[in-house]
């Protein structure tokens, strides 16, 4: 019951999430005869389960009858004397439903037992990570301090396809402060490099240090806690604006607005009737893409580490929020580390340098000035892919930046 049970209430919560799209492309019907199949297949086990119980109670009761018959003939016959025929019948009538109790109860615990074995499956089946704890982490206490991320000689590789380099060998070193645009064609292992770092997927060669400390060496709270992540899609929990962006309740009302400030949210927050206590649905369903990302930046503005990643942080915000976005990046973040991938190349121009990253291997890592004044660059050809107009504008920033830095 419990396995047939599964499919209708996925597709119940599944309809539900997605009723608006269903409603636009009329499909309800559908909907309808998938819910009613799915219905009627969990009922067809709950019909099983309570035939069978009738089933077992008629054997039971049957049982029981065949059994006082035999006492009762023993009794007329003589063969048992009256009291132990008076005894045996009282008996007789409470054994009949103890039975049937007890073997539905013996059922009933088999079946909660399914919840103990799925547990048991998960805790010793699936693939675990290391441990989140080490000794080493208390001598941390100001790990990473400068925030130079040193790439050895890394390889990476997925469980699924071990023998599959994704990450093919990169050794790097990225001073402290440095800001480092990653680019590369979709698939060629940006994401997957920017997951080693908080050992999300671990090294199948080489090593990863931070300020000279190998990652493997540290436990995943510790690592996990002193970089920062803005991902592609965000995850907003079930809660308020303000228990999203402090889960510990550690932070001012004051701080919490200066940091929503910076990133262009403060008007949008104020205009709500519950201002910072206003709901956010589960996985911030009732805020946009744009939103949700400006929000994670502003929780990240509130606890500024000396690593900052960004996976196309900016994937999903009009022009002038990601205006502000690269501006609070550009103020807040002046001595940390920050390593962006990027699509929308204008975003990296004024960074120090850029990764190119091609099959799993470093095709270029330089300035955007000196990539972009090189023949056959692989960065020169993506600026130029995007337009004379825009080619001329990432140009420009890169040669400002060049010679601001020279300065
Ligand atoms: N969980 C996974 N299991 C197995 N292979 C994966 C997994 N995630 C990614 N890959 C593979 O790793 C390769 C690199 O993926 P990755 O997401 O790092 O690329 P990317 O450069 O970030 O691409 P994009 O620009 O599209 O985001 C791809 O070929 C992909 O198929």
């Amino acid at each position: 019951m419990s396995i047939m049970q599964s499919p209708l209430t996925a597709h119940i919560s599944e309809t539900l999430t997605g009723v608006s799209t269903i409603n636009a492309f009329r499909v309800q019907s559908q909907f309808i005869l998938r819910e009613k199949k799915k219905l009627d297949q969990a009922n067809l086990a709950g019909l099983l389960f309570s035939h069978t119980m009738l089933w077992m109670t008629l054997r039971m009761n049957l049982f029981g009858a065949v059994v006082t018959l035999i006492v009762a003939l023993l009794g007329v016959t003589g063969v048992m004397t009256t009291a132990f025929v008076g005894i045996a019948l009282s008996q007789i009538s409470v054994f009949s439903p103890l039975a049937n109790a007890l073997s539905l109860q013996a059922a009933d615990f088999e079946a909660s037992m399914v919840a103990v074995e799925r547990l048991n499956y998960y805790v010793n089946s699936l693939p675990k990570e290391a441990s989140r704890n080490l000794p080493k982490d208390n001598e941390l206490a100001d790990w990473p301090s400068t925030g130079l991320i040193e790439f050895e000689n890394l390889e990476l590789a997925y469980a699924s396809h071990p023998d599959r380099l994704i990450i093919d060998g990169i050794s790097l070193r990225i001073e402290g402060g440095e800001k480092i645009g990653v680019v590369g064609r979709t698939g060629s292992g940006k994401s997957t490099l920017m997951d080693a770092l908080f050992r999300i997927i671990e090294a199948k060669r080489g090593a990863i240090l931070i300020d000279g400390q190998d990652i493997a060496s540290i436990g995943l709270k510790k690592l996990r806690l002193s970089i920062q992540m803005i991902p592609q899609s965000p995850t907003l929990f079930d809660g308020t604006i303000r228990s999203n962006m402090d889960q510990l309740s550690k932070k001012s009302d004051t701080e919490l607005w200066e940091s929503l400030k910076r990133v262009g949210m403060h008007e949008y927050v104020s205009q709500l009737t519950e201002k910072l206590d206003s709901k956010v649905s589960e996985d911030g369903v009732n805020l946009s893409a744009g939103q949700r990302q400006l929000l994670c930046l502003a929780k990240v503005l509130l606890d500024k580490s000396k690593i900052l990643i960004m996976d196309e942080a900016t994937s999903s915000v009009d022009a002038e929020s990601d205006k502000l976005i690269q501006n609070a990046i550009a103020t807040q973040f002046v001595n940390a580390t920050v390593l962006s991938v990027a699509h929308r190349l204008n975003t990296i121009a004024a960074f120090d340098k850029v990764l190119v990253l091609d099959n799993g291997k470093v095709a270029e890592f330089d300035s955007p000035y000196v990539l972009l004044g090189k023949e056959n660059s692989i960065f020169k050809e993506m600026v130029n892919a995007t337009g004379v107009a825009n080619a001329a504008v990432i140009t420009e920033i890169a040669t400002k930046h060049r010679a601001e830095k020279r300065k």
